[in-house]
C-alpha cells in the first residue's frame, strides 16, 4: 500500500503529492513512486516541507540522482556548492519560458526547487508540459521539427533581460554569466531516454536553428515556443514557504511570473545531472565551445 497521494494539478502536466516528509533518508519504494510520479506528470509539488534544510534539500535530489554543482557559471550558495540561490531582492527578472542550463552538453535531468521566501500574492512560476506540446502538433510540423538542430548558448541578452531597469547590475551579471562561453547544438526533438517520449527541446537559450536563414530560424523557433507554452500544456503553482517543486528537466520548460516588484522573493534550487540529449535520428548533442565538465556531479 502507498503512503503517498498523488492528484492532478492541470490537464496535461503536474500533481501534487501528499504524505511524504521529503529528505534524505526516504525508503527506497517511496522514491521509486515520486520517480515515477516525475515522469508521468513531468512537474511535481510537495507542500510544507518546512523542516527540509539546504542540506537535506541536496540529499532528497540525491535520491533521484547525482546533484551538480549549482550551476556552470554562477556562484553557489556559500556553504553549500550544490544550491543555486535564486534571490530576487536585487531586481532580478528572468522571466522568460526555458529548460534550465541549455547551453551545456549534459542539461540536468531535473531541478529541485525549494521556496525559501515567497511573496504573499504574486511570483507563481508556470511549467509547460513539452511532450505534450510535441505530440499536440501537426505531423507535417513534427515531420520538420524532428530533422532540425538548434544551438544554445550562455551568452545573449539574458543579463540584460534579468536587470532591464539597471544597466550597471546587468554589465556586472553579464560577466559572471557568461564568464565562460558555452555553445551546443541539440536536436530540437530529444528522445527521453527514461520514457522514450519525444520531448521539443528548445527555450530561451537556444538561439539559432541549424541550417536556417536567421529570419526563418528565428520565425520558427517563435512559432514552436509559442506552441509549447499555450495555456493548455501549462501549470501554475501558487507558492506557500516550505514548498518543493520538482521538475522532470528532459520534459519541461518553466519561468517565473514576475508581478511581485520589490517584495521579497527567494528560492533555493539543486539539479541533478542529467545525460547528453539523443535526436530522433539517434544523434547526440555536441559542444561546440567550452568545456562543461566542471560542472558535473561533485562529491557531497
Ligand atoms: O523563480 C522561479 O520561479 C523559477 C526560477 C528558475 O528558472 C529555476 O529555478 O530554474
Ligand atoms: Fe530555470
Amino acid at each position: 500500500m502507498s503512503s503517498l497521494t498523488i492528484t492532478p494539478v492541470a490537464g496535461r502536466i503536474g500533481a501534487v503529492i501528499s504524505g511524504a516528509r521529503l529528505g534524505g533518508d526516504l525508503p527506497a519504494d517511496v522514491v521509486a513512486e515520486i520517480r515515477l510520479a516525475l515522469l508521468t506528470h513531468k512537474a511535481i509539488f510537495f507542500r510544507g516541507q518546512d523542516h527540509l534544510d539546504e542540506e537535506q534539500q541536496v540529499a532528497f535530489a540525491g535520491l533521484l540522482g547525482e546533484p551538480t554543482t549549482a550551476h556552470p557559471t554562477v556562484p553557489s550558495l556559500d556553504g553549500n556548492t550544490h544550491i543555486l540561490d535564486l534571490d530576487y531582492s536585487g531586481g532580478q527578472k528572468v522571466d522568460r519560458w526555458h529548460t534550465d542550463v541549455t547551453f551545456v552538453d549534459r542539461p540536468p535531468l531535473a531541478s529541485v526547487l525549494r521556496a525559501v521566501q515567497v511573496p504573499e500574492a504574486g511570483g507563481d512560476t508556470l511549467w509547460a508540459n513539452t511532450v505534450a506540446a510535441y505530440e499536440h502538433l501537426p505531423a507535417e510540423l513534427r515531420d520538420l521539427l524532428d530533422r532540425l538542430r538548434a544551438v544554445h548558448t550562455n551568452q545573449f541578452d539574458y543579463a540584460k533581460v534579468a536587470f532591464s531597469d539597471d544597466p550597471e547590475r546587468a554589465r556586472q551579471y553579464a560577466e559572471v554569466f557568461a564568464s565562460t562561453v558555452f555553445e551546443t547544438e541539440h536536436p530540437v526533438v530529444r528522445v527521453h531516454p527514461e520514457t522514450g517520449e519525444r520531448a521539443i527541446l528548445l527555450g530561451d537559450f537556444a538561439k539559432r536553428l541549424v541550417g536556417l536563414p536567421s529570419e526563418a530560424s528565428a520565425a520558427l523557433i517563435r512559432l514552436v515556443q509559442e506552441q509549447v507554452t499555450q495555456v493548455e500544456n501549462t501549470v501554475r503553482w501558487r507558492w506557500a514557504p516550505g514548498d518543493v517543486a520538482v521538475w522532470d528537466n528532459r520534459a519541461t520548460q518553466h519561468r517565473v511570473v514576475h508581478d511581485f516588484g520589490d517584495r521579497p522573493r527567494r528560492l533555493h534550487r539543486v539539479t541533478v545531472a542529467g545525460d547528453v540529449p539523443v535526436g530522433v535520428d539517434g544523434r547526440p548533442s555536441t559542444v561546440l565551445t567550452g568545456d562543461a565538465t566542471a560542472y558535473s556531479p561533485v562529491a557531497a
